[in-house]
């Protein structure tokens, strides 16, 4: 797309990084991923680039940066991490909500790293705990893509990547990801809906940028993070200060993951 080689040409020009190796999207709670991932050589105002956006979503630090970093053969890297997600809540189309995989493809990026904060499914997923993405279900009932682009999504979520974010940490869980449209939460209703076609964590994101992902050609990790029980799981209200305090509290730990996942 002709925007998203504008975008890459602004960050290419602002960070002095002609071709970034990785991307990531930060979602509630991965903020401080880029940190400890490496050192930050360039920090660009999202709206200074071409198609993105302020996002007025909370957590989210509304800029682009462009982090140096030592893969695991010490090899020195770049990584493109988005800091200002379009979710498809904002109405603003879904143009603009591919607009960042697309942008890091044409940046040069072979794999996009998505993360999210997401409502889980399972009681044993307390907040805080983070999750590989093994699968979608699109709920939004809509596409990123247009027209007669027809593209297999068949092991979307790569098994190579999830394999070696298995190696990082052994522990982890994976789970099925389904998107719903919001901003609304779902209600307990909608949530056994979501289990019953097989679905692990409901959130507000990812697919639709998951789909953009392979179409651009890219590789796609995405990792969630249970923020909270979805609505129903257990019997308390959701409370946003409850996602965005789990957020905080596992902030570290993800962090790390992430940072140690890159860098293999
Ligand atoms: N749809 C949906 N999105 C979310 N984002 C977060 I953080 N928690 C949730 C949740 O429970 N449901």
């Amino acid at each position: 797309m002709a925007a998203a080689r504008q975008a890459a040409a602004v960050i290419a020009d602002r960070s002095g990084v002609k071709r970034h190796d990785i991307a990531l999207v930060l979602g509630s709670g991965w903020g401080p991923a880029a940190d400890v991932l490496g050192e930050t050589i360039a920090q660009i105002p999202a709206e200074e680039v071409p198609g993105f956006s302020r996002s007025g979503v909370p957590g989210h630090s509304g800029t682009l940066r462009s982090v140096r970093y030592t893969d695991a053969q010490g090899t020195s890297r770049h990584a493109l991490v988005l800091g200002a997600r379009t979710h498809f809540y904002e109405g603003r189309g879904v143009r603009r909500v591919a607009h960042g995989v697309r942008t890091a493809a044409a940046a040069g990026a072979g794999i996009v790293v998505l993360t999210n904060g997401c409502g889980g499914l399972r009681p044993e997923w307390a907040p805080g705990t983070p999750v590989l993405i093994s699968d979608h279900l699109n709920l939004t009932a809509t596409s990123p893509l247009e027209g007669a682009t027809f593209v297999d999504l068949t092991d979307l979520y790569s098994p190579r990547l999830r394999a070696i974010a298995r190696e990082v940490d052994a522990s982890l869980d994976e789970g099925v990801y389904c998107q719903f449209r919001g901003p609304h939460y779902e209600t307990p209703a909608e949530v056994q809906m979501a289990g019953r076609l097989g679905g692990d964590l409901v959130g507000m994101s990812t697919a639709l940028e998951a789909i953009a992902a392979r179409h651009a050609g890219l590789e796609v990790l995405g990792v969630s993070l249970v923020t909270n029980l979805a609505a129903g799981i257990s019997p308390e209200p959701l409370s946003h200060a409850e996602v965005l305090e789990a957020g905080q509290a596992a902030a570290p730990r993800i962090s790390e993951l992430l940072a140690q996942i890159v860098r293999r």
